[in-house]
């Protein structure tokens, strides 16, 4: 049975931010992750994921202007300085709270320039903290328009190309299904440079328990494949998020 995270930024919203580490411990996720958790002291942070007994999973590097800003920069041409800039922040964020993973985000771009800007810019963090995962996550062109990671493939080269340890692919079940038809079979392709996952139902991104993609079906393939990181619940949920857990609960067998 796969370790499961609560994303904190989309599960339950209904409370305070500082009040969802508790609230996600209580409904049996053993580690958190939050987009953009800039706004927080880390130390208040820290103590609510000590209390809880939770470990800190993933974060987003900046931008912090998530609403209707910017979707990072790393593979912005031009943005070279703004984007070490955020990954200083971020990564100063990410140890503070001893995240497994920080996400970079690539930002809205396109053509053979931003390839080049990405390539060089994931170089250049992977050398700054051999000592913290990375990874880069595509999403689909749908929910994020001119995002310039929109294709499995693509991650793939890159991450090839980039050729660093520490960098890794951030699988969301969510954009494989939407972007391709068939995120299990991406899956099969991709899923051995997985360093991390996110689930949500195609097509409405909520709970993962019905629609286009069988779930009980993926988290058993990840206990087959010998998957050890993290799967982290990455949905809308209810205006009560309780409502929502029953998929955990079956997949955890209780
Ligand atoms: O959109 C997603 O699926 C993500 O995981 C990113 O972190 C951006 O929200
Ligand atoms: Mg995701």
């Amino acid at each position: 049975m796969p370790k499961f995270a609560a994303n904190i930024s989309y599960l339950f919203r209904e409370l305070p931010f500082l009040d969802r580490f508790a609230a996600a411990a209580d409904h049996g996720f053993r580690g958190v992750e939050a987009l953009f958790p800039y706004d927080d002291a880390v130390s208040q942070m820290n103590r609510r994921l000590e209390r809880a007994g939770l470990e800190m999973v993933l974060i987003n590097a900046p931008p912090p202007n998530w609403a209707g800003g910017e979707r990072g920069f790393a593979a912005v041409p031009g943005m070279t300085e703004r984007f070490r800039h955020d990954f200083t922040r971020a990564r100063r964020f990410a140890e503070a709270l001893g995240a497994r993973h920080l996400h970079l985000m690539a930002g809205k771009a396109s053509g053979l320039l931003a390839r080049t800007t990405f390539v060089e810019n994931l170089r250049w963090a992977a050398a700054q903290t051999p000592e913290l995962s990375l990874t880069i996550e595509p999403i689909n062109g749908v929910d994020m328009p001119g995002y310039f990671l929109n294709d499995f493939d693509l991650a793939a080269e890159i991450l090839d190309e980039v050729a660093a340890p520490n960098l890794g692919l951030q699988f969301d079940m969510y954009h494989a299904q939407k972007i391709t038809g068939d995120g299990h079979a991406v899956w099969e392709t991709h899923g051995h440079r997985a360093v991390h996952i996110q689930v949500a139902s195609v097509p409405d991104r909520t709970a993962p328990v019905a629609g286009a993609v069988d779930f009980p079906a993926f988290f058993a393939r990840l206990d087959e494949t010998g998957y050890g990181g993290w799967v982290s619940a990455e949905y809308n949920p209810p205006p009560d998020t309780r409502d929502s857990l029953d998929w955990m609960r079956l997949a955890q067998g209780a």
